[in-house]
């Protein structure tokens, strides 16, 4: 596959990464206004860094959008004239709608909307896929792409901007409550490098469990709480000072700003 990355910041070097690692591409594009900061990727092999979008879309098939939704419209309007039946638009922009695309490049082009996370960087993404009607027809060539990098749905696209909280923003709120659990640790006695490696693995393990077994969170919750045992003692602590409440209201918080971004 021959697949550029339009915009390598944090979530295009993300993908980057996770495309070199797995070896998933025939030839890779990365774009950039100013490339001094992913000049490092052309050691790789068939990686061509530029700043040049044009030259990117000439040269490749999949072509992977990934800078700010303000930059969006300009970058479709420079490339629009280049697109051919062989390319596919993925682009993984916050609250950019398909129809806003359609607007600018035409109905007639193959065009999805993918929502990865940076876990993409180590094969570990969950994204969330949906497309225009036109691209029903290539979300198989997105899927093999994103199974390849982690796991994916097809979702409809209402439900996009929740999937970027889930999914996307996710990565940053585990991160937090792996941290939390870090500092627990710390208290708890073991230096902070122990402590990370203990809150990771555990974290790690649980969803294992659960991605492996399919099996609902209490199930597991059940196995580990003794009666009048330390865990439910620490769990009731916990969520008498609002630990899903707060999650949940964290999430919320999120999805009311983020529908308040796409309006801007
Ligand atoms: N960071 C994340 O975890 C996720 C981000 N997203 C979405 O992905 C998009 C990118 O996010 P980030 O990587 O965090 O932003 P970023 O700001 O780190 O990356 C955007 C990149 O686009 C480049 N760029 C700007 N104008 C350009 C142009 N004309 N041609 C080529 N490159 C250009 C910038 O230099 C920058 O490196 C956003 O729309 C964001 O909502 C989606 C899922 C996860
Ligand atoms: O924080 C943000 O707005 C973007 C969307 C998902 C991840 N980063």
């Amino acid at each position: 596959m021959k697949i550029a990355i339009i915009g390598a910041g944090n979530l295009g070097k993300s993908i980057a990464k996770g495309l070199i690692v797995n070896n998933a591409f025939t030839t890779l594009y990365l774009t950039k206004r100013n490339t001094e900061a992913i000049k490092s990727y052309e050691e790789y092999s068939k990686v061509t860094v530029t700043s040049d979008n044009q030259e990117a879309v000439k040269n490749s098939d999949i072509l992977i959008f990934a800078v700010q939704p303000q930059q969006l419209e300009r970058i479709l309007e420079e490339i629009k004239d280049l697109l051919t039946d062989k390319h596919v638009l993925i682009s993984t922009i916050t609250g950019f709608k398909i129809d806003r695309i359609e607007a600018i490049v035409g109905k007639d082009q193959f065009i999805i909307r993918a929502m990865p996370n940076t876990a993409i960087a180590v094969g570990k993404s969950m994204t969330c896929m949906c497309s225009n009607e036109k691209g029903e027809k290539r979300i198989a060539i997105a899927e093999a792409i994103f199974n390849r990098l982690g796991t994916s749905i097809i979702i409809k696209e209402n439900k996009m901007q929740a999937a970027t909280v889930i999914c996307a923003s996710g990565i940053a709120f585990w991160m937090r409550l792996i941290r939390a659990t870090t500092q627990g640790a710390v208290q708890l006695g073991f230096d902070a490098k122990d402590a990370q490696q203990l809150a990771m693995n555990t974290c790690l393990g649980a969803a294992s469990l659960l991605v492996e077994s399919g099996k609902h969170p209490e199930e597991e919750i059940d196995k580990v709480t003794t009666p009048k045992g330390c865990t439910i003692e620490g769990l009731n602590e916990m969520e008498h000072n609002g630990l899903s409440s707060s999650l949940i209201k964290g999430l919320q918080a999120s999805f009311k700003k983020i529908n308040n971004i796409s309006e801007q």
